[in-house]
């Protein structure tokens, strides 16, 4: 989202005009059947405008003013309902304007079989094809950097101005199509075929093109109808009753006492939630895939995060290589930068640094015919097997358990010198030349700041932290104190994490998991909630169904908060809607029959003016209440961190208890203003 967009306003000048534009497109009947309680508006307002055409075929030419009022105003309350939809889909449209700017068709170039560059238009570009992307280029497609390193500018993704360092291998090598190369030059594998992109899902995301109604949505959905169906019918048996007592019932009159029945305030408002609710969600910078995530988010109980990349930045370092047993510095050096020499992760390509940093490089050309063993979570090690000589590096306990395969020893130093770095958090990877141990390699990361004040702030709305690292206990200890969350699972491989997930949601609790890693894919799928850094691989964000663009953990604070948030609000407005039509039957019914029964104007507690007055000032708030709750159906009501039970309960008073007064006091007041003019 680029930061212009991210902060427009709901009430913005050409939002609010196209969003009134939509309410009189909206007004089409097969686009208003998706909305059954709105359709029945619809329905009636249609009945009373062919009234109006043929009154003398209804009988109502001595009653054209009132007719004429019930139409105007029932055609306002389908107006208003659309327009609140409108205004609610109208930022996602304008983020999308933006967004299809940046789509603009670049050059692309591509590598042909024989190695030379070949000019394209990004839109030929294909699954597999590789491209070279030079300082200054715009990046073509999304893709994953195969060779080279380059600093990237992604604001017009992101809206973060300062450049990313992406690099091949490990967990930042993806990039974005629509991105631009500030520095460098890299090799990219396009990973999208045109029309599948990263962006092109953000444009249709934000747009609402994909929107689906949740789960929880259609059950409310079903109730509205059947409290719609129920109305009807109570409606049409009033009929008989009324001629049973000589009173002659006017259609315009019944079909105003069912609209003022069914629940049009939340039928109204209802998309306007939903769509508004997964806006603030794109306006802290998060993508969902869908509402039933966000809605997950708000009822979710534990959540799983990966160490390195998720809760530290990632950029782990190799800071110093330590020599164990008899072996001396020199050796440990050696071993490590064999053993990293094609080790194309980060942390492999450390280690070959800070060796040239000490002065010691390794002439590549005797290894060309060397056995590389890559790096892999399952094993935690890589190395490099050449000349019957084997090179390895990796997980301290991975090293041991291989070594010891081999018959070899375990330097009785190895735990002491490993613990002392995992006491500083960071990572030891031991070294090991044959069947022998003979150093330690330092991987230095840090915790990203100000976790520690996030995971408090989980911890407070009920939200049990887990992080699961590949890492060694001590390492994950010293981590997992210094960032403050609640538990962790060491030495985990990708299987652990799905299971850890699994074991919750067995116990019936909702899960969320952030990730970067391809290995944090599977439990990304696996949880109802799966948030993936945007800096992370492609895989985690395919398997994910929602993608932090800042790569910022603990935005699943703010996601939660917006997840609870849009049920609380649509609860609340689903209360006040339908206490709001009971207090509306109490003001019409007594109007309705006062004329043959003069007994029912004690009824009349209001002293409404006359039973047309109050009949228009009823419908005239049911139509009315609609706007006037827009702004709370787009902000949503305000979420403290307390119980649900007492959640609950203050929002029943708040809303229920108000749902049944406010109608008194609006329809005595439109009734006084009516008074005026009747
Ligand atoms: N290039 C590498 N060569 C050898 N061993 C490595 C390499 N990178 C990491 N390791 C070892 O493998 C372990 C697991 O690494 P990995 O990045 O897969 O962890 P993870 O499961 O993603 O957890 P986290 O990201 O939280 O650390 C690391 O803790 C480290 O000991
Ligand atoms: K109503
Ligand atoms: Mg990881």
């Amino acid at each position: 989202m680029n930061s212009q967009t991210k902060n427009q306003s709901m009430f913005q000048g050409p939002i609010v005009r196209q969003a009134l534009r939509d309410s009189f497109k909206k007004l089409n009947p097969l686009i208003m059947m998706r909305n059954p309680v709105m359709f029945v508006v619809e329905v009636g307002t249609f009945i009373t405008l062919l009234m109006l055409l043929m009154p003398y075929y209804f009988g109502v030419q001595d009653q054209m003013g009132y007719t004429i009022a019930v139409f105007v105003i029932l055609f306002f309350t389908i107006l208003f309902a659309n327009f609140a939809e409108a205004l609610a889909e109208g930022r996602g449209k304008a983020q999308a304007d933006s967004l299809k700017k940046t789509k603009a068709d670049t050059l692309a170039k591509r590598l042909n079989e024989k190695g030379e560059i070949e000019e394209v238009s990004s839109t030929e570009l294909r699954k597999g094809d590789v491209v070279v992307v030079e300082t200054g280029d715009l990046v073509p497609g999304d893709g994953e950097i195969i060779e080279g390193l380059a600093s990237i500018d992604e604001s017009a993704i992101t809206g973060e101005s300062a450049p990313v360092i992406k690099e091949a291998g490990g967990d930042f090598s993806s990039v974005t199509g629509g991105t631009k190369v500030v520095s460098d030059s890299i090799k990219v594998r396009i990973t999208a075929d045109p029309g599948e992109s990263f962006l092109d899902k953000m444009i249709s995301l934000v747009e609402g093109a994909s929107r689906q109604k949740t789960p929880n949505e259609l059950a409310l959905n079903t109730l509205l109808i059947t409290l719609t169906l129920i109305f009807l019918m109570v409606v049409v048996t009033l009929l008989p009753i009324a001629g049973y007592v000589g009173v002659q019932l006017q259609i315009a009159t019944l079909i105003a006492l069912l609209v003022c029945l069914i629940p049009t305030t939340i039928g109204g408002l209802l998309s306007a939630i939903g769509i508004a609710g997964m806006d603030r969600v794109t306006r802290f910078n998060v993508l969902a895939m869908s509402g039933k995530a966000v809605e997950a988010a708000g009822d979710i109980n534990t959540m799983i995060l990966d160490k390195t990349g998720t809760i530290t930045f990632g950029n782990r370092m190799a800071a110093q290589f330590i020599p164990v047993g008899s072996s001396t510095e020199t050796e440990a050096r050696g071993a490590a930068v064999l053993s990293s020499l094609k080790d194309e992760t980060p942390e492999g390509r450390s280690v070959i640094e800070l060796a040239k940093s000490q002065g010691f490089t390794v002439d590549p050309a005797p290894y060309e015919q060397a056995e590389f063993i890559p790096f892999a979570a399952e094993t935690r090690m890589s190395g490099m097997d050449v000349n019957g000589a084997v090179y390895r590096k990796g997980a301290v306990d991975s090293i041991q358990k291989y070594v010891q395969g081999l018959g070899g020893e375990i330097p009785a130093d190895l735990k002491e010198k490993s613990d002392q770095i995992a006491g500083l958090g960071g990572t030891p990877l031991a070294i090991s030349t044959g069947n022998q141990i003979v150093g330690l390699i330092y991987l230095k990361d840090t915790v990203k700041p100000g976790m520690k004040e996030r995971f408090d702030e989980l911890r407070k709305m009920g939200i049990k932290t887990i992080m699961c690292t590949g890492d060694n206990p001590l390492t994950a200890a010293t981590i997992a104190k210094e960032a403050g969350v609640d538990d962790f699972i060491a030495e985990s491989t990708p299987e652990d994490k799905i299971r850890v997930i699994r074991d919750e949601q067995a116990q019936g609790k909702l899960v969320a998991m952030t990730g970067d890693g391809t290995n944090d894919a599977p439990a990304l799928a696996q949880a109802d909630v799966g948030l993936a850094m945007n800096s992370g691989t492609i895989a985690a964000k395919e398997a994910a169904n929602m993608v932090d663009l800042d790569s910022d953990p603990t935005k699943i604070i703010e996601v939660v908060s917006i997840g609870k948030q849009l049920l609380m609000t649509r609860g609340a407005l689903t209360t006040f809607s339908i206490a709001n039509d009971i207090a509306k039957y109490f003001a019409i019914l007594p109007a309705m029959f006062t004329v043959a029964i003069p007994q029912m104007e004690a009824l009349n507690f209001m002293n409404l003016n006359s039973p047309t007055s109050a009949i228009l000032s009823a419908l005239i708030f049911n139509a009315i209440i609609i706007p006037l709750l827009i702004p709370l159906a787009m902000k949503g009501i305000a979420y403290k961190p307390m119980p649900a039970a007492a959640l609950l309960r203050r929002n029943l008073l708040i809303y229920g208890l108000g749902g049944v007064i406010a109608p008194f006091i609006g329809i005595k007041l439109i009734d006084l203003a009516v008074g005026l003019f009747v």
